[in-house]
């Protein structure tokens, strides 16, 4: 396995431009395939989640090209369903935002789909949009456990009027019934049941479905109309915003080791809901400067820790797991029970990292505190193949010189350069 030794930091300067968002690309990806049209996008995130779209994407009969820097796709659009007779095995890692929205397009029109993944996608919930749709007529298979992946679709057409969903696991179930609904052509209503986590990411997919000519109303996220006889017309040229998850490694940074970091990419304007990290960040005492499309963090005081429900950016609320060890008092961060089905049950592994470096952390079902120790210790820290684990433990350097990433490659899902940036900011 391969490891990353990383020096201790004192400091933490400089302007950084994120990459593509993951969530935007992989929504703007689908309904460019979806739509009427050709689209141009540009600033598409070059990471594992996004490959595995394309590929299925390919596989599927829909033709792209894609720049040589992998940042830019010209996509023809296939005006209607993605399911054309063909019969294929589309294998999507752990990217949830290609295996749920694709489960869903998949199910309307012709042919037979095998849905795989990593083994750690086999232990990720999707039986709540596949009980959502019954009612609409899909035939699915599960091939191994019931309500997760792998799964076999055999595509027919899809009658119904209203449908109920789950929102309380994950909104990419949600998002994913959204995006299919104007391929029912009928009016249509999904309604909303417990309580919907993530809302945030909801936005994001209303706001792109916008750009693609649909309009849905939204009645307090309890339930979703939409008239029939719209269909997804391309915009022509769309770019994706950089990413507000990615960016929180860079603000926190600014936050601990003094700043400022200015991240371009994300800012005022954003539709990411993960934009609010920085708001986290200005209840722990940093400075923050705002402009539409810019972040920058500043700090010359010891954080204050927060007790907070970060149920709105359960990605970026991770950052705060590991900011927490520079700050005075207990951290808690609260309704984050789905962390537990994500790329592993980050609540428990969260926790058995930040104890490796001498953190005194509670863990309950739905929450972590984190109090900090006097020093920071040494650890080497097992990675879990979760991304966001490795980015976020790279904080811990500014308080110790003897921090080990483990397989610091599985950063690849959503930022496979990630350490080589981090490292241009700090010193
Ligand atoms: O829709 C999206 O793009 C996402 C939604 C969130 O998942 P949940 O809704 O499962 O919390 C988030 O954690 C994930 O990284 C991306
Ligand atoms: C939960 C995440 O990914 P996914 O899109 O696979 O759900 C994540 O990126 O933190």
């Amino acid at each position: 396995m391969e490891q990353l030794a990383l020096k201790k930091l004192s400091r933490a300067e400089g302007d950084i431009t994120i990459p593509g968002s993951k969530s935007l690309s992989n929504r703007i990806l689908l309904l460019s395939a979806l739509c009427s049209g050709t689209t141009y996008i540009s600033n598409l995130l070059d990471s594992d989640d996004i490959k595995h779209m394309l590929t299925a994407l390919k596989q599927l009969g829909v033709s792209y090209q894609l720049s040589d820097c992998k940042t830019e796709c010209k996509v023809e659009g296939l005006g209607g369903v993605l399911a054309q007779g063909q019969k294929e095995t589309l294998y999507l890692g752990n990217a949830g935002t290609a295996m749920r929205p694709l489960a869903a397009a998949l199910c309307i029109g012709s042919g037979e789909f095998t849905l795989t993944g990593e083994d750690r996608m086999f232990e990720r919930p999707i039986g709540d949009l596949i009980t959502a749709m019954a009612p609409l007529g899909i035939k699915v298979d599960y091939l191994k456990d019931e309500g997760y992946p792998p799964l076999k679709i055999t595509s027919q057409p899809l009658t119904g009027t209203d449908v109920s969903i789950d929102g309380s696991i994950s909104s990419q179930f949600l998002t994913a019934l959204l995006m299919v609904a104007p391929l029912l052509n009928q009016d249509f209503t999904i309604n909303v049941e417990g309580e919907l986590v993530s809302k945030p990411y909801i936005d994001i997919t209303l706001d792109v479905m916008k750009r693609f000519g649909v309009l849905i109303e939204n009645d307090q996220y309890q339930s979703f109309n939409i008239k029939k006889g719209q269909q997804y017309q391309s915009p022509g040229n769309i770019s994706v915003e950089g990413d507000a998850s990615s960016a929180s490694y860079f603000l926190a940074a600014g936050a601990i080791g003094g700043g400022p970091v200015k991240v371009q990419g994300t800012g005022l304007d954003s539709v990411q809901g993960d934009a609010k990290f920085a708001e986290v960040l200005e209840q722990m005492g940093a400075t923050v400067n705002w402009s539409g499309n810019w972040i920058e963090v500043s700090n010359d005081k010891p954080l204050k820790a927060i007790d907070l429900d970060l149920n709105h950016i359960p990605d970026a609320a991770m950052t705060i797991a590991t900011t927490a060890l520079f700050a005075q008092g207990t951290t808690t961060i609260r309704n984050i029970y789905n962390w537990r089905v994500k790329e592993t049950d980050r609540i428990a592994a969260m926790a058995t990292e930040l104890r490796k470096l001498g953190a005194t952390v509670d863990e309950g079902e739905d929450y972590i505190s984190v109090t900090p120790p006097e020093t920071i210790g040494s650890a080497a820290i097992d990675t879990y193949n979760d991304h966001r684990i490795a980015m976020c433990f790279s904080l811990a350097s500014f308080g110790s010189d003897g921090i080990v990433i483990n397989d610091p490659g599985c950063t690849a899902k959503t930022f496979p350069d990630y350490f080589e940036r981090f490292a241009k900011i700090t010193k």
